[in-house]
């Protein structure tokens, strides 16, 4: 395990943004932080990265005592701020200079993370003249720059057009084959890319905690759409989970895919029915988040 979330919370006068939520990340973990606006994401991460302190709760990482972690993190803010007068480069060179990399190793870092993130061509241009992809790759350079064994990202992909966005989850695509990354977003379609396993957040609280394979599993119905030439009135009435859409057509709901099928074709062929249209519907993964998120 590389991090331990005991009972984190966090106040802001009366308002708890952030309740009483434990969770762990395991070392080599991709987790997405998902949940809507106010949900307390922002805040949670805050305090992850040491910048905010939490009303009461414990952050650990591995073999740390509560206070020492956060030169072994990594931290992209939602809005970075950039001296746009500095070049790329002399950018890199202040963030490292604030992070204590020692000098003789500090030049060939930033060579090798410019190259990484895609900005070696223009790193002795202006961040002024930078487009928004660009200056979140080179936020990105900076949170990365001191080799730390957890990255943190606040909506890293949230403020960027298509392209932008499919750069960033590219490069987090990578990354995550060599640190620990937890970075927070709105939307499902984000973590899904990148993660293996996310944390819902909602009203400060966590709602989901795990992988989306079980997410999707334990969240999702499939149900089968039967519609016949002649009306279905009588046919399914024993069967709890119907729903008539019109005379011709019901919805069975059912609750696992092994669900024997042959019953309702039989059911059909015994009542004199004429089937001409059979249909599995499944929920997504979309689904079961709202239903996560509704609960
Ligand atoms: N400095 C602050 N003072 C008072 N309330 C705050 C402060 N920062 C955040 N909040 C409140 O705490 C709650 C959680 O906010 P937070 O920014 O952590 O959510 P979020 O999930 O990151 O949302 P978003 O997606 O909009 O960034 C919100 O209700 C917000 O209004």
């Amino acid at each position: 395990m590389l991090v331990n979330i005991n009972q984190l919370t966090k106040s802001y006068k009366q308002h708890q943004a952030v309740k009483n939520i434990s969770f762990q990340i395991q070392k080599g973990e991709c987790v997405a932080l998902l949940g809507p606006n106010g949900a307390g994401k922002t805040t949670t991460l805050q305090m992850l990265a040491g910048l905010l302190t939490p009303t009461s709760g414990i952050i650990q990482l591995t073999d740390e005592a509560p206070k020492d972690f956060r030169k072994r993190i990594g931290f992209l803010p939602q809005h970075p701020t950039f001296f746009s007068w500095m070049t790329a480069k002399e950018f890199l060179q202040f963030a490292g200079k604030l992070s204590h990399i020692p000098k003789s190793k500090l030049a060939n870092k930033i060579t090798e993370t410019l190259e990484f993130v895609s900005l070696t061509h223009v790193q002795n241009k202006r961040i002024g003249g930078f487009s928004g992809g660009m200056k979140q790759r080179l936020g990105l350079a900076q949170a990365l720059l001191h080799e730390p064994d957890l990255l943190i990202l606040d909506e890293p992909v949230s403020a960027l057009d298509p392209n932008g966005r499919r750069d960033v989850l590219e490069i987090l695509d990578m990354l995550k084959e060599k640190m620990t990354i937890l970075f927070s977003t709105h939307v499902l379609h984000d973590a899904e890319q990148v993660c293996d396993s996310v944390i819902i957040l909602k009203d400060g609280e966590i709602k989901w905690n795990g992988s989306l394979e079980s997410l999707k599993s334990s969240h999702t119905t499939s149900a089968i759409q039967i519609k016949t030439l002649e009306s279905l009135e009588n046919v399914f009435d024993d069967l709890a989970e119907v729903d008539y859409k019109d005379a011709n057509t019901v919805t069975v709901s059912v609750n696992t895919t092994a669900f024997d099928t042959n019953l309702l074709l039989q059911r059909l062929i015994e009542k004199n029915r004429t089937l001409v249209h059979f249909e599995r519907l499944q929920d997504s993964l979309e689904d079961a988040y709202m239903k996560v998120m509704n609960q």
